[in-house]
């Protein structure tokens, strides 16, 4: 016997009076998530300007936060929530909870729904290992949004970061109409499965693939290889499985800006929505990023124009292109779309 719900019930509010979930996510720009320290003023009172910029402003509340700043942090939050305008830039406001087995969970997210609810996108939950734990934050979410007449659903999003959370990710995609998305949490992760590395996100130069040996002795050619391919294929296929996002994590060496950028890169190639900006300098790269590629988007039109019912066989440019081609076009060309409306520069180079 089945133990899920039955279909006419998922979509229910969890509480009576909680706004009911949203069938289909909004559609939204989010290529960064910027992740705010929100107890230290210097960098709050920035993050106006930051709302600006990026897609996503994140006030986190949980790891990089000292445990004698978990308050501070969480009033800095309900600061950012009153005092900036997110919402004539389209800006989503979401913020990183501590963990379900902290002391500060409940009065994070207390606190959040009940005072600033109306304007949070987005809960960010971490250290998520299986669908049981979106089951209890779903549950608690509506009965404070019940109980603070909030208008719209508040999201969830998870952050994979522990060997079991892998293990369970394809439930914890469909745990809830209220999930948003995952993204990669490669630190924790790392530290769950005991992988040897001491770097957040991106390759290893120990972990790569060499040429057999040479006749001439000569030294053997080595590439590095991505540690994260598999957990990101997984993640990707949980998500579009689910209907919901994937993203990509942190990047922690903010100086190295040609490996943020390949590691931001492989991810939006292989399907993900976008990534974490941790340092301000992060958020062009993100930008730059998950935005299409303008003469991909051109060709990906040419594909569309080509063949206006998406059926039969093409030559475009000496490349053969049919329904499947069309599909992945339209993907292409949907997204440019929707950048467009973010960036008139990209709107005229996308020639919309
Ligand atoms: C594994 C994980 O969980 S990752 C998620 C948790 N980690 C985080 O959220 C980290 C967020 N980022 C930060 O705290 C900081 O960027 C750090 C600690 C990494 C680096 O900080 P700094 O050494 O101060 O960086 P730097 O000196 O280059 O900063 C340049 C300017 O950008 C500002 N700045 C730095 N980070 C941010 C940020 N995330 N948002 C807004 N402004 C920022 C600084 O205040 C500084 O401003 P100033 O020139 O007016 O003084
Ligand atoms: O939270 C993020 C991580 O990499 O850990
Ligand atoms: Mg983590």
């Amino acid at each position: 016997m089945s133990i899920s719900k039955p279909p006419r019930s998922f979509f229910k509010p969890l509480a009576i009076g909680a706004p009911a979930p949203f069938r289909e996510l909004p559609t939204r720009v989010e290529r960064m998530i910027h992740f705010v320290p929100p107890h230290i003023e210097k960098v709050r009172a920035k993050s106006g300007d930051i709302a600006k910029q990026a897609d996503v402003v994140l006030a986190n509340l949980e790891d990089a936060i000292p445990s004698d700043a978990k308050e501070a942090a969480r009033a800095g939050a309900l600061d950012m929530a009153e005092n900036i305008d997110f919402s004539s830039t389209g800006t989503g406001f979401w913020a990183r909870v501590n963990c379900l087995n902290s002391p500060w969970f409940l009065d994070d997210v207390t606190e959040l729904v009940t005072k600033a609810g109306n304007k949070l996108d987005v809960i960010m939950l971490p250290k998520v290992e299986g669908p049981w734990d979106i089951h209890y934050a779903d549950q608690l979410i509506a009965q404070l949004e019940a109980k603070a007449s909030i208008k719209r659903p508040i999201m969830l999003h998870a952050i994979l970061e522990t060997a079991e959370g892998v293990q369970n990710v394809e439930q914890i995609c469909l745990a809830s109409p209220r999930m948003h998305g995952i993204s990669l949490g490669p630190a924790d992760l790392a530290a769950s499965r005991a992988m040897k590395t001491t770097r957040v996100g991106g390759g290893h130069p120990f972990y790569k693939v060499i040429e057999d040996p040479r006749s001439d002795d000569a030294p053997r050619a080595a590439a590095q290889q991505d540690l994260w391919h598999y957990t990101v294929s997984k993640m990707v296929d949980a998500c579009c499985t689910a209907g919901i996002k994937p993203f990509y994590g942190p990047f922690a060496d903010i100086a190295d800006v040609e490996a943020c950028e390949q590691q931001f890169r492989n991810a939006f190639l292989m399907g993900c929505a976008g990534t974490w900006s941790l340092h301000p300098k992060q958020i062009d790269i993100a930008k730059r990023v998950f935005s299409p590629d303008v003469d991909e988007v051109l060709f990906a039109k040419k594909i569309l124009a080509a063949m206006p019912d998406g059926t039969g066989v093409h030559m475009i440019d000496g490349k053969m292109q049919d329904d499947a081609t069309w599909k992945q076009a339209k993907v292409m060309v949907d997204l440019a779309r929707q950048v467009a409306e973010k960036d008139p520069d990209l709107a005229s180079a996308y020639e919309f």
